[in-house]
């Protein structure tokens, strides 16, 4: 039989007698749970100890929830409450009786059902990783009186925020019962630097079709002992926290406190980013609505150029680290010449160079659009602007403005190298794609986020992050969306799709001109200083 490890922190403290380390199996997912006892007085407490946080910084990672079975089958479970409450009491759930849902033929998914990673396989390949299927189950471990939930959102802005706590709120409400739900003010530090709001289905009634997020948001400020103790302080036994990776590393650490004190919270991420980078799931809430936004700007910019003579258009759109915005509101429009994003770097000078590129557009169209990623060619602003790498309060790298430095670069270029008149018109829509409400197909995915993490918690998951794995919304651990970013692969068919689109450089010789660049550059150095000399 095959058997996973999995590593609990404490168990609670009347346990005196148990030994400083034990183990115990968990039928249910056939896993092996290693207990750490703090509050032991057996004598090889101090060994235990170590070999604990030894197996915890080793093996934790490896083997946390993990199960194998036959063919290859790997299950990536998320953590319970039952882990470290193994006597917590179980309730049917009350949608058994609710007349909207008493129809459904499933009404509740089964505890067996898992999602594939990985959707294409081949015949005799292994059966490979899954994840924990989302949506109602059977039994829940609260009562609906006894649930005192929050809501807080952080980092930056998306498109459907307020239709995901609405749909909490909502999907609390009118699926379980739920009455008591708090809203967190102005994200992490909120918890411990604000009074709470109530929510309730009439409160947030409308917020769906306002940007932003009617809870307010925040950068920094994470201090996870004072947001637990300001969890246990109000009562609060639900968490649902929605953000980007930074958030959900917040909430993998909020998460492990609460198992380490021995706490019953469930605690539930919904992924938030319009950048598309969280990696697993399918795609972020907002990003189809942003993609749409783009459009209008990459419209604008197109007429333009078309209405002048030598016309360049450049808009810039969000995305710090992946070029998913860039690239898909290209693919959507056919009116872009040329996408450029961070994962692909590109050059200005020299043969299959950007200079060359709007050249030679120029000629054949009499105009040029470009879509550039806000992360994109960061390393040449650096370099010309002597930049200090600032950060946000979170600690994330603070972009230097690429647009208004290409921009520049391009009207030099053509102006006073080429002697070419240019009419170049820059737009900046970034904050606009972002700062507006969801539009329906978003709305709609936001309300399954929220509805799966509503029947997550519910079940007495934790830790947990809900999102679709191909198509079929899944609980996924936390670490698994926050370990990588997802970014544009430029081996992948998609990014191919867009070169054949644009007929763009592909800028493959990146490396070799950027070395020879710098050779250049040194030479040119030494030879002013012989010459100064
Ligand atoms: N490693 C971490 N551990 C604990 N908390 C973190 C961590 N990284 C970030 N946070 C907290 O998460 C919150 C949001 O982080 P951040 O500003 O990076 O945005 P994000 O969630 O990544 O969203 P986005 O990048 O899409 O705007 C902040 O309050 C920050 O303090
Ligand atoms: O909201 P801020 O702090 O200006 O940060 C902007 C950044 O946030 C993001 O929108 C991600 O949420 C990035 O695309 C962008 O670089
Ligand atoms: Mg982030």
């Amino acid at each position: 039989m095959e058997l996973s490890v999995s590593l609990s922190l404490s168990v609670p403290s009347h346990s005196r007698s148990l030994p400083s380390l034990f183990f115990c199996r968990r039928k249910k997912h056939n896993a092996l749970l290693i207990f750490r006892n703090p509050n032991s007085t057996s004598r090889n407490c101090n060994s235990s100890t170590k070999l604990f946080n030894w197996l915890q910084k080793n093996v934790i990672t490896a083997l946390n929830s993990i199960q194998t079975g036959d063919g290859g089958f790997v299950l990536e479970d998320v953590p319970h409450l039952t882990d470290f409450l193994p006597d917590l009491p179980a309730y049917p759930n009350p949608l058994q009786k609710s007349t909207a849902y008493a129809i459904v033929k499933q009404n509740f998914v089964s505890t067996e059902d898992v999602v594939a990673k990985k959707i294409v396989v081949q015949k005799n390949s292994p059966r490979g990783v899954h994840f924990r299927r989302a949506g109602p189950q059977e039994k829940v471990y609260f009562e609906s009186d006894e649930v005192r939930a929050c809501i807080v959102t952080c980092g930056g802005l998306c498109p459907g925020i307020n239709t995901v706590i609405r749909e909490i709120v909502c999907g609390l409400n009118y699926m379980y019962g739920v009455e008591d739900i708090l809203g967190i003010e102005g994200g992490y530090k909120g918890f411990y630097s604000k009074n709470t709001t109530t929510l309730t289905p009439k409160v947030v009634n409308d917020i769906h079709k306002r940007g932003g997020t009617f809870l307010r948001t925040s950068r920094g400020g994470h201090d996870t002992k004072k947001i637990v103790d300001s969890i246990q302080d109000r009562g609060i036994n639900q968490v649902y926290i929605i953000g980007g990776d930074g958030t959900q590393k917040g909430a993998a650490a909020i998460f492990k406190e609460v198992e380490k004190r021995g706490l019953k919270v469930a605690v539930a991420g919904i992924p938030k980013t319009i950048d598309n980078d969280i990696a697993v799931i399918d795609k972020s809430f907002g990003f189809d609505t942003a993609v749409e936004e783009a459009q209008r700007a990459i419209n604008a910019a197109h007429v333009e150029v078309e209405s002048v003579e030598n016309g360049v258009g450049i808009v810039k759109l969000m995305g710090r680290y992946s070029g998913f915005i860039a690239m898909f509101a290209t693919l959507a429009s056919r009116d872009v010449d040329c996408c450029l994003i961070p994962e692909s770097p590109f050059y200005l000078e020299g043969q299959d160079g950007l200079f060359e590129f709007i050249e030679k557009r120029l000629k054949e169209n009499g105009h040029i659009v470009i879509v550039l990623a806000e992360g994109a060619g960061q390393e040449h602003v650096a370099r010309i602007m002597h930049a200090v790498g600032e950060k946000d309060a979170s600690g994330n790298r603070l972009l230097l403005d690429v647009g208004l430095w290409l921009s520049q670069e391009i009207k030099d270029h053509f102006t006073k190298e080429r002697k070419m008149a240019i009419n170049l018109k820059y737009i900046d829509p970034t904050y606009m794609i972002r700062a507006i409400p969801s539009n329906a197909s978003d709305n709609i995915y936001c309300t399954l986020l929220a509805h799966s993490a509503v029947h997550g918690a519910m079940a007495g998951y934790t830790g947990f992050t809900v999102g679709p794995v191909n198509s079929r919304h899944a609980y996924i651990p936390i670490a698994r969306v926050t370990e990588t970013q997802n970014t544009v692969k430029l081996t992948d068919r998609m990014w191919a799709r867009l070169l054949a689109s644009t007929n763009q450089p592909s800028f493959l010789n990146y490396n070799k001109v950027m070395q020879e660049k710098a050779e250049k550059e040194t030479t040119n150095l030494i030879d002013s200083t012989r010459t100064s000399v």
